[in-house]
């Protein structure tokens, strides 16, 4: 297969999350989460949909794990749900959740796919978010807690660990905007979330680390951010450092950008080594650039978020800029220079309206030319000088993704959420050619 050469070690893998495809929420001994929650109030996802059952991934996971196993991936990227495991957020673990998370961790190694343990993809057990969330320093404890619980369950058979999934997208979107669970509109007075989970990283990193785990890195999602005009360069590096830079230097350079330091809770600088404990890799989800303007009369942000036109859509409203990855990489090996290990693309994909045809087949030509698309920019980035080490598909199966319910549809595998049939895209058996041809 004709393209871009990647190297024989390189990582290939997909991801998904606990929350997204799991289902069986009041089952095992789980408890509730601020998603939950967020999914039960009206309104607040689209059709009123739910994860209740999602994907059902909990009763038949060895399914999608022989799924996994045709692709021929090395490693799949999930997570572990916090409230599955400790279902108030603090104290012991619980039997059930251990369990199904041994069984499914066990049913990747037998099939020679290496685990990838995402600790926290935003399913805050609901005592805590009653207790504030990541409002609340005392979560970032907890989670240090968890941490070490959840390595000394699994370090045996998960190399690879990452705290947090995406702490920029519950800060804004779960805090500051109110889109995503718990739905609060804080707007800056969100910051200290952010400093929270930035502190839950370092402390986890550090659980982990004593408990024995192998490789401990992160998943942020980053994207270059454009000034619209001329005059917008000072809103482009506000929302650059807000989106960015807020979630990034204090893990790799031990501090933060000035700007929203007034923001962030009293004391803060003494939990900056903490947070800027040593990791092995630097995951980074990409999906798309952002584009920002001069804040309109008005607006308590230091910039205006500016939909990036010009380019072709995704159906989850996504512009599909290949080349924006290679600009985020270059320029994040040029801000961060050494401070910056090993990265891997924990995740990038993309969603379009997937249908079984008639003939049993989904014909799904628009993700082929994406994920190639993206490849080609990721060698584009190495072939620059970035030291990329590993790519993750978002995602192996179609799932509950979030405010939006089920519409958007991101897997290499279709699931009829209302059969829960799996069906393999063309871009399943593209994935797994190329895999096939990379070896
Ligand atoms: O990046 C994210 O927002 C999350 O990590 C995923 O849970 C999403 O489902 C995916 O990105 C598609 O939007």
């Amino acid at each position: 297969m004709a393209g871009p050469q990647f190297p024989a070690d390189f990582l290939w893998g997909v991801s998904a999350s606990a929350f997204q495809i799991e289902g069986a929420v009041a089952e095992g001994g789980r408890g509730r989460s601020s998603w939950d929650t967020f999914c039960a109030t009206p309104g607040k996802i689209a059709g009123d949909e739910t994860a209740d059952v999602a994907c059902d991934h909990y009763h038949r996971y060895a399914e999608d794990v022989a799924l996994m196993a045709g692709l021929g991936v090395d490693a799949y990227r999930l997570s572990f749900a916090w409230p599955r495991i400790q279902p108030d957020g603090s104290g012991k673990p619980n039997p059930e959740g251990i369990a199904f998370y041994d069984r499914l961790l066990d049913a990747l190694c037998a099939a020679g796919i290496t685990p990838v343990g995402t600790l926290y993809h935003w399913d805050t057990p609901q005592p805590l978010e009653d207790a504030g969330g990541w409002r609340n320093r005392e979560t970032a404890l907890r989670f240090g807690e968890y941490a070490r619980i959840a390595a000394e369950r699994f370090a045996d058979r998960v190399p690879m660990w990452i705290p947090i999934n995406e702490p920029m997208v519950t800060s804004i979107y779960g805090y500051a905007i109110g889109q995503y669970a718990p739905g609060e509109f804080l707007l800056l007075d969100a910051l200290p979330t952010a400093h929270h989970q930035n502190l839950a990283h370092g402390l986890a990193v550090q659980a982990l680390r004593a408990a024995g785990a192998d490789q401990v890195g992160t998943a942020n999602n980053h994207g270059p951010v454009w000034p619209v005009g001329p005059d917008d360069g000072d809103a482009a590096s506000a929302m650059d450092e807000l989106i960015n830079r807020l979630f990034a230097d204090p893990v790799l350079l031990g501090r933060y950008p000035d700007r929203y330091t007034e923001h962030l809770p009293a004391g803060f600088a003494d939990d900056l080594p903490a947070i800027a404990t040593p990791i092995d890799f630097y995951g980074v989800n990409y999906y798309e650039p952002q584009a920002a303007a001069s804040p309109s009369p008005g607006n308590p942000l230091p910039f205006d978020l500016v939909p990036v036109e010009g380019y072709p859509m995704t159906t989850n409203d996504s512009p599909i800029v290949p080349g924006a990855l290679t600009e985020l990489l270059v320029g994040m090996r040029d801000r961060y220079g050494d401070a910056l290990p090993p990265i891997h693309i924990t995740e990038n994909g993309c969603s379009f309206d997937d249908e079984v045809g008639p003939d049993g087949r989904v014909r799904d030509g628009a993700r082929i030319e994406f994920l190639e698309a993206h490849l080609r920019a990721l060698a584009d980035a190495m072939a620059a000088g970035v030291d990329v080490r590993g790519y993750f598909v978002w995602s192996i199966l179609d799932n509950f993704e979030w405010s939006k319910g089920y519409a958007p549809r991101f897997g290499l595998v279709h699931v009829d959420f209302k059969t829960l049939q799996r069906t393999p895209k063309d871009s399943y058996r593209w994935y797994r050619d190329l895999i096939a041809s990379a070896r």
